[in-house]
């Protein structure tokens, strides 16, 4: 079994959990405006992620503060926080993410792995404004319905995808927004070309492309940049960083290229 087969099956037993407690979600949070903040900008975003812990670098940061994290990272000009709501390959909770969204003004994103339509209920109730899905975790057909669900809710998506047969699956949807994980989700391998590969295959320009995983130098940033990613979602390189002034500092890149951004 991969790790990714063992999340899900996990995740399978928690929504059979939700759904035993039929648990009536508060659906009337007005969710913050996330791609627009990102395309209007003249730098590359930073989607900034509270990551305690996760299966391939086991504890990150546990002990984590999460609300004065998210309130620093707001601070340096993230443009969203992204917050790992799953508990027993993440350490985090859905308390985090609530947490988080009660303190910052910009959108947060649930970070988890859903299957089912009561988890996007559950995020937006605890303040979630983006959630994620994951090609490689659903099939076709139940990658369509979570995205129609959640954006009629007033959800913004991110369509995740690893490899080209993925992508083929959600370019069917045409979504506003999709992020090209570098790291595969079953092998751990990171691997940065993987942005570069499946963003040539993304014509629509007004898809916005984001790049995830394994973002660590301001090269990595400008790699990501040129194969067309407007924005990088940054974990374990923020969570490590002694100085986040510094660490932004030599993340955030312009969308322009400039002379001296040569690698
Ligand atoms: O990070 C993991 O080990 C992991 C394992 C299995 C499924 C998902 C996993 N991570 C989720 C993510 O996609 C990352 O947290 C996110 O893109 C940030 O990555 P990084 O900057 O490399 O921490």
């Amino acid at each position: 079994m991969t790790i990714l087969e063992k999340i899900i099956a996990h995740k399978q037993m928690e929504v059979d959990k939700l759904l035993e407690e039929a648990r009536l979600f508060d659906m009337s949070k007005q969710p913050v405006p996330f791609k627009n903040r990102v395309t209007t900008s003249n730098e590359v975003q930073i989607i900034s992620e509270i990551k305690r812990s996760s299966p391939s670098k086991g504890d990150i940061k546990a002990e984590v503060h999460p609300v004065t994290l998210a309130k620093q990272y707001e601070a340096y000009g993230a443009v969203a926080i992204s917050v790992l709501t799953d508990n027993v390959f993440f350490k985090g909770s859905m308390k985090d993410l609530q947490a988080v969204a009660e303190v910052v003004q910009i959108p947060v994103l649930c970070k988890d792995f859903i299957i089912h339509t009561v988890q996007i209920d559950q995020a937006k109730a605890a303040g979630a404004s983006i959630i994620l899905l994951i090609a490689a975790a659903l099939s076709k057909q139940k990658l369509h319905e979570l995205y129609h669900y959640a954006t009629e809710k007033g959800l913004e998506v991110i369509c995740e995808v690893h490899q080209m047969e993925e992508l083929e699956a959600i370019l069917e949807l045409d979504p506003a927004i999709i992020g090209i994980n570098n790291r595969n989700l079953k092998t751990f391998e990171v691997d940065l070309q993987t942005t570069v590969k499946l963003a040539s295959h993304i014509k629509n320009k007004n898809t916005l492309i984001i790049s995830e995983s394994g973002i660590i130098t301001r090269s990595d940033a400008l790699l990501a940049r040129d194969a067309g990613a407007e924005a990088l979602l940054i974990g374990e390189t923020l969570m490590r960083s002694t100085n986040l002034f510094e660490t932004y500092h030599t993340l955030k890149v312009s969308k322009i290229r400039r002379m001296h951004d040569a690698r």
